[in-house]
């Protein structure tokens, strides 16, 4: 997929191109808060769902660029378990989104070679929700370009504490001892155990916090805030931020 992008992408004002190193440190996985939606919408006079139902054409593009760029993965933030306090409308649009998103867009995924996965709690899920998913990771789990990771009706915090009953449970059985609770037993027991951690995080609508998203895993990961909305969020913008990721470099705390 690199054959797209030369090894550098000069910066352009008037084409709007960013110089991104594309033959060294592309962050392996980038995961994404997509915040801002509802603001979009109230800033236009629109009801909340507008904003998200524009919001999924942002994920559409952002995934062709990450997969092309060479991202091994992408998690996005799509619904929190706190999110089932809103509205019952706004929930009910926002459980249909990913079947509305796999119908267009499942054919365009397989052909670009992307897999899709879920992170979170299946069981409150509705059944025509999780069908939608569950047909979407069986038509592309051979695939092996872009792992596209879908945090729904995830917490980090309940992730967290499934892992240590889990944990807890399995040292009582006696299949773990106390010494075999390391830092990567740890993560290994947690709903991204499959994934490496994030690299870089990125957070839309100028909200500078995590909100309960992969507390764990952030460890390390570079931040990187910007107060564009999520609707209006573009390729250019995550470009930039890739290249903000590259110019830092990581020293996972050493000198
Ligand atoms: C709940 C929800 C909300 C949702 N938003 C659109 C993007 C802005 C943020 C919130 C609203 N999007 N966007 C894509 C999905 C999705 C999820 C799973 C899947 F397999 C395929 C697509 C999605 N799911």
């Amino acid at each position: 997929m690199l054959g797209k992008f030369s090894n550098w992408m000069r910066k352009n004002e008037d084409e709007e191109h960013f110089e991104i190193n594309t033959s060294a440190n592309i962050p392996g996985h980038i995961a994404i808060i997509m915040d801002g939606n509802g603001r979009w919408a109230k800033k236009r006079g629109l009801p909340r769902v507008a904003g998200h139902r524009e919001g999924v054409k942002v994920v559409k593009k952002i995934v062709r660029k990450a997969n092309d760029l060479g991202v091994n993965y992408l998690t996005l933030y799509a619904f929190s378990t706190e999110n089932w306090k809103r509205p019952k409308e706004e929930v009910d649009f926002l459980m249909k989104l990913p079947e509305q998103f796999l119908l267009s867009h499942l054919p365009e995924l397989i052909e670009q070679n992307v897999q899709v996965r879920i992170m979170g709690e299946r069981e409150q899920l509705p059944p025509h929700t999780f069908k939608a998913i569950s047909k979407a990771v069986k038509d592309t789990k051979d695939n092996t370009g872009l792992i596209l990771n879908f945090a729904l009706n995830y917490g980090s915090r309940h992730e967290m504490k499934m892992a240590m009953q889990r944990l807890l449970s399995d040292v009582r059985k006696g299949i773990l001892t106390e010494e075999d609770i390391t830092e990567e037993r740890i993560s290994s027991y947690l709903l991204s155990s499959q994934y490496p951690d994030p690299d870089l995080l990125i957070r839309t609508s100028g909200e500078i916090r995590l909100s309960n998203f992969m507390l764990w895993q952030l460890a390390y990961t570079e931040l990187w805030f910007t107060e564009v909305l999520w609707p209006d969020f573009t390729e250019h913008h995550f470009l930039e931020a890739v290249q903000e990721y590259q110019r830092r470099g990581r020293r996972y705390g050493g000198v």
